[in-house]
């Protein structure tokens, strides 16, 4: 037996057909951005993969790339002129930035009814809340691709692996919304046991970014094993999921074609909700 595989891409071509009409149907247009600092170059294979997106879906998009050798005020202007752009229904600041850069204040700076990430310090104190806003974009992602293949959420336990903001803290806040229902547990370097909480667990999301971290061994056979750790090598990506997990799982979202391509799916999804609410407020 080997795991039916959750297929990122399948499901975001799908998403896109979706966003396409609904870019059409708005009578204004829709725009992301984003901002690049340096030149990583996984970075801009990243942003890359962003734009050629919105040309699927009809959304324009914008781009700034900014040398290494940015300040923090000439970044910080640049976030001001995104606020004020018409243009930019949304953006995003691609993460990391080089490290003469505070990332925080930069953040904080966006406007947060144009955060195409989910990530502003408001927006992650509404998904607390309960309050509509933009939802973080790979948690999102790893929901939606859970929910298209039917994989058993109400009263699931799902053991997540990693605390990151990106991932690991926000995902919990959204899996245990009554509409999801899950039981959650936050595992990290702290963990007394990890393989005791993974061998539990009906749902497994892996994002430590420790390559090969959850084996073979750990998994509950039938379990759902979401993979979203990329560590780069010079052999490509690898994930924070052994590869003969395949062999004991039920389901598996694999690096690649997995949960990174639903991450982009949910970047355009918040764009379009962004128009979407904006159109409604005028
Ligand atoms: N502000 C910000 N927002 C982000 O969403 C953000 C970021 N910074 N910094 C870096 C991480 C990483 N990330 C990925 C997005 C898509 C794939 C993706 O589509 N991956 C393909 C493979 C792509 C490849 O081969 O490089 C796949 O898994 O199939 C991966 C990783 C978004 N991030």
């Amino acid at each position: 037996m080997t795991a039916t595989l959750l297929n990122g891409n399948e499901t975001r071509n799908a998403l896109f057909e979706d966003l396409k009409a609904r870019v059409a149907a708005l009578p204004v247009p829709v725009g992301l951005a984003t901002v690049l600092v340096g030149d990583d170059p996984g970075s801009h294979s990243y942003v890359k993969g962003k734009h050629r997106a919105c040309e699927k879906v009809g959304i324009k998009s914008i781009r700034r790339d900014l040398p290494e050798a940015t300040t923090q005020e000439e970044l910080e202007a640049v976030i001001d002129e995104l606020n004020a752009n018409p243009e930019v229904t949304a953006y995003i600041v691609q993460l990391p930035l080089p490290k003469h850069l505070d990332a925080g204040p930069i953040l904080e700076r966006i406007d947060p009814a144009k955060d195409g990430d989910g990530l502003h310090p408001v927006n992650l104190g509404k998904l607390v809340l309960g309050i509509e806003a933009p939802l973080p974009a790979t948690p999102r992602g790893i929901v939606e691709l859970l929910r298209r293949y039917d994989v058993p959420l109400a009263g699931a336990n799902v053991t997540v692996v990693g605390r990151g903001v990106t991932v690991g803290r926000p995902i919990g806040l959204l899996l245990t919304r009554r509409s999801e229902n899950a039981t959650v547990t936050l595992c990290h370097t702290g963990t007394k046991d990890l393989a005791a909480e993974v061998r539990r667990a009906d749902i497994v999301i892996a994002g430590a970014g420790s390559a090969g971290l959850i084996t073979k061994d750990m998994v509950k056979p039938g379990a759902a094993v979401i993979d979203v750790g990329i560590t780069r090598t010079e052999a490509g990506l690898v994930g924070d999921v052994a590869p003969d997990v395949r062999e004991v799982a039920g389901w598996l979202a694999p690096i690649p074609g997995g949960a990174g391509p639903m991450t982009v799916a949910m970047l355009l999804t918040n764009t379009v909700e962004a128009a979407e609410r904006a159109h409604a407020a005028v």
